[in-house]
């Protein structure tokens, strides 16, 4: 059994660690280091795994690492974990949007087997998406390990242009954000148009989950799936006539390019820190 070391213990740690204790990982191979107590209480509480105050107490042994902390918080950690991993040379798997690989290279040391992923929050629910790309260190054994842990919380794909991980960022790991947002949208049009808000909300969001599970499970492309929706001249023609008027893949293009913009963005601020 591989023992994994989370540095960050938030969101994206305690779904990835749901993920693995729920596809056969044992708990007493998973440590956590995290600043806050509550939240080291709760995972000790859910999860039964060790946490730890002191990030290189969490790393000491492991094998694998998993740097699942804010990009800006990256310059504070490699002072303090940089000899152990040198010294222990684990798979480094970092999370943090917008850091690349030449940068984790710099900070933890260039011998290091790295792999940058993007996952997203339905990892909470094991629906979650995520990119992975690696450096030419990664042995074929420690790709695996790497999919094995995003695979026990959704799909995963391998990304060989590092250049596309901020696209990947910006496409699946902000997406979530975006089907909130119209589901928000569609909601607030209803309410405006007399419906009570609680309806509105379990038709938009029962619509929200019935056309993914379609793509999902139909396997058909979405443009045939909506030309099946849109009667001619019926109601869903005039809607989307509308979005149409309203440059709807204009409006998801630049949404998405300035996803991608600002993950290149946190790069750079760090390149000057
Ligand atoms: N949220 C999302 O949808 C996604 C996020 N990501 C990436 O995942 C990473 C983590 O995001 P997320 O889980 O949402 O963030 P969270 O803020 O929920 O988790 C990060 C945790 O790390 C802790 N932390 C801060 N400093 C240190 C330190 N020096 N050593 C150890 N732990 C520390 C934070 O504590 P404190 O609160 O005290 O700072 C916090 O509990 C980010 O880099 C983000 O870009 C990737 C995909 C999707
Ligand atoms: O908003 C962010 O920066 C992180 C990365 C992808 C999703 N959340």
């Amino acid at each position: 059994m591989t023992r994994i070391a989370f540095i960050g213990g938030g969101n994206m740690a305690r779904s990835l660690i749901g993920g693995l204790l729920k596809t056969g990982a044992a708990a007493a191979n998973l440590r956590v280091a995290e600043p806050q107590a509550q939240a080291r209480e709760s995972l000790g509480r859910d999860f039964g795994v060790a946490t730890f105050v002191d990030n290189q107490l969490a790393v000491a042994d492991a094998e694998v690492l998993v740097l699942a902390v804010k990009p800006q918080i990256m310059p504070a950690i490699h002072a303090q974990l940089r000899d152990t991993l040198q010294r222990n040379r684990p798979l480094l798997i970092s999370i943090a949007a917008g850091v690349r690989i030449d940068q984790l290279e710099r900070w933890f040391g260039s011998l290091l087997p790295i792999v940058r992923c993007m996952p997203n929050t339905p990892a909470l629910i094991g629906a979650g998406a995520t990119g992975l790309c690696a450096n030419l260190r990664v042995t074929p054994q420690q790709r695996e390990q790497a999919q094995h842990i995003l695979d026990a919380v959704g799909i995963t794909r391998w990304i060989d242009d590092e250049a596309l991980m901020d696209t990947v960022t910006a496409l699946s790991g902000s997406g979530p954000a975006y089907f909130f947002a119209i589901v928000e949208a569609l909601e607030d049009a209803a309410v405006a148009q007399g419906m009570p808000r609680e309806t509105a909300r379990i038709l938009a969001t029962q619509t929200c989950l019935g056309a993914g599970r379609m793509l999902v499970e139909s396997n058909e492309a979405p443009s045939v799936l909506r030309q099946r929706v849109t009667s001619p001249n019926g109601t869903t023609q005039a809607a989307l006539e509308s979005f149409s008027a309203d440059q709807l893949p204009r409006i998801v293009a630049r949404a998405v390019a300035a996803a991608t913009r600002r993950g290149e963005e946190l790069a750079a601020a760090l390149d000057k820190s």
